[in-house]
């Protein structure tokens, strides 16, 4: 099967500093693949170098078989890339339902756009807060808009930067549940993620990154039990 997502020989430079190194990642077509890893990894670089936001030094990416390794960022998303980040994107002056009209009215009808938004905030868990401005949405209510903005164009992979940051354990894992019923709807993930409960609750294939390269790879229970893993991490708070 040809992998949806796919970095060959990816590599990052900023001046004398080698952040992302010979990094080969495949994502297959309805993974959910988590890619965790100490504070400095090059988590982020490898996200903005897939998004299309930094331009590697060398390598290529590949999204569905095609080579994408020059395209703009808005190129790649007309593909079917869509990402939720850790700044919100949401209009706090809106509500809920007016923001989640902006991202969808371009794809319905005026009649199917109704239906449409209910459906979606009833999926995000989102209904009650329906006519909430999204400035006085709780953090977790506004996590799950953005995502559901992110989602509006209905992108084959969605890249999540560190989805549950600053969440409760109920807000966690109501994110994890969202997450498994994108997947559940064909939606393809690479999370970057700390937290282990949510990497647990989620995730088909982990990614461990350190000093920019792939340090292990393969399922949670694989990279929990992997005392190489556990060593890279003595001394962070957040393992
Ligand atoms: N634009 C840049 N210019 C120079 N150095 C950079 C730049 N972006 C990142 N770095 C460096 O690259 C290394 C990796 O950073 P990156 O943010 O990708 O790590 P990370 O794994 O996402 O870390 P964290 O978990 O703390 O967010 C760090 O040493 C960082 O200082």
């Amino acid at each position: 099967m040809t992998a949806l997502l796919e970095t060959r020989a990816l590599n990052k430079h900023f001046g004398g500093l080698h952040v992302t190194n010979a990094v080969d990642l495949a994502l297959q077509p309805g993974e959910i693949h988590c890619l965790i890893g100490p504070n400095g990894a090059g988590k982020s670089t490898l996200f903005r170098l897939v998004l299309g936001e930094h331009m590697p030094s060398s390598g290529q990416i590949l999204f569905n078989g095609e080579d994408i390794t020059r395209l703009k960022s808005f190129e790649r998303i007309d593909r079917g890339m869509s990402v939720k980040f850790q700044v919100p994107g949401v209009f706090k002056g809106l509500s809920a339902r007016q923001n989640l009209e902006i991202a969808l009215q371009r794809r319905r009808s005026r009649a199917a756009l109704g239906r449409e938004i209910d459906e979606r905030l009833e999926f995000l868990g989102l209904k009650d807060a329906a006519n909430t401005l999204a400035g006085a949405l709780s953090h977790g209510q506004k996590q799950w808009l953005e995502i559901g903005m992110a989602i509006a164009l209905e992108p084959k992979l969605l890249l999540l930067d560190e989805p549950t940051a600053g969440m409760s354990p109920e807000e966690t894992f109501a994110t994890g549940e969202l997450v498994l019923g994108l997947n559940a709807r064909g939606m393809t993930v690479l999370a970057v993620e700390h937290d282990m409960t949510f990497v647990r609750q989620v995730a088909h294939k982990v990614t461990v990154l350190h000093l920019g390269q792939v340090f292990a790879q393969g399922s949670i229970d694989q990279i929990v039990a992997d005392e190489r893993v556990a060593a890279i991490y003595l001394g962070q708070a957040h393992a």
